[in-house]
């Protein structure tokens, strides 16, 4: 089973971001998800390597975003399909009934077809505005987090900006991922901290 935190890494990665992670790490994440969007592979898989060794040693999962390849390259525990990227059911073939496939989905017919195709677990959003990712939809909210949730027996993993002050809102959601809440932070163990406080109040 997928856990009910997943914290993103910033973007650009390298030294930076691996602080984050290993912050967040320390705070009792149970789930980094390793986004980068810049880099030679070489570069990429460095740094995926890297945070999956320190998932490892601290007994969390590690999801690489958009790439399977560098997913199975560093061992990570799964990858995250967004719409551009190979379709669920290939990457399902190419990475074997134990890989995690998550999937974003925005709607319940999206959510549907993925789970279809095989996703474990969905991401839904954005749950929330953010400033973190340009070209998003007009946020779905809560409510449409819920709808998504109703509609699927996977988890879903609520994101798009979430803060520990918004989790109460997210009921429906398994989980929920975030970028700017914890890379963000000036404390990034102790914002982990408190958004796990607050999943954890949730029931
Ligand atoms: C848990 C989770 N949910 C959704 C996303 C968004 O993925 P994607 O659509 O592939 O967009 P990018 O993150 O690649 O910009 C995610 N990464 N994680
Ligand atoms: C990477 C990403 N994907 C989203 C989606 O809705 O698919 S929202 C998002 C950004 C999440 O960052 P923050 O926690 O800082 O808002
Ligand atoms: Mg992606």
């Amino acid at each position: 089973m997928i856990g009910r935190l997943h914290v993103l890494t910033d973007a650009a990665g390298g030294p930076p971001a691996l602080e984050a992670v290993r912050a967040a790490l320390a705070g009792g994440a149970p789930v980094v998800q390793v986004r980068t969007k810049t880099g030679t592979d070489r570069q990429r898989y460095a740094f995926a390597r890297e945070v999956v060794l320190l998932c490892r040693a601290a007994g969390a999962q590690c999801i690489v975003n958009d790439r399977v390849d560098l997913a199975l390259a560093a061992r990570a525990d799964g990858t995250h399909i967004g719409a551009d990227d190979l379709p669920v059911e290939v990457v399902r073939r190419i990475a074997g009934p134990a890989h995690l496939i998550g999937g974003t989905a925005r709607d319940p017919e999206r959510a549907l077809a993925l789970v279809a195709a095989g996703a474990d677990y969905l991401g839904v959003g954005p749950a929330f505005a953010t400033s973190t990712k340009d070209g998003l939809p007009d946020p779905i909210g809560p409510e449409g987090v819920a709808a998504v949730a109703e509609a699927v027996r996977v988890p879903v993993i609520a994101i798009g900006g979430v803060t520990a002050e918004r989790v109460p809102l997210l009921r429906k959601a398994h989980g929920v991922a975030v970028v700017s809440a914890v890379s963000a932070a000036d404390d990034p163990a102790a914002a982990t901290k408190e958004i796990l406080a607050a999943l954890a109040g949730r029931s």
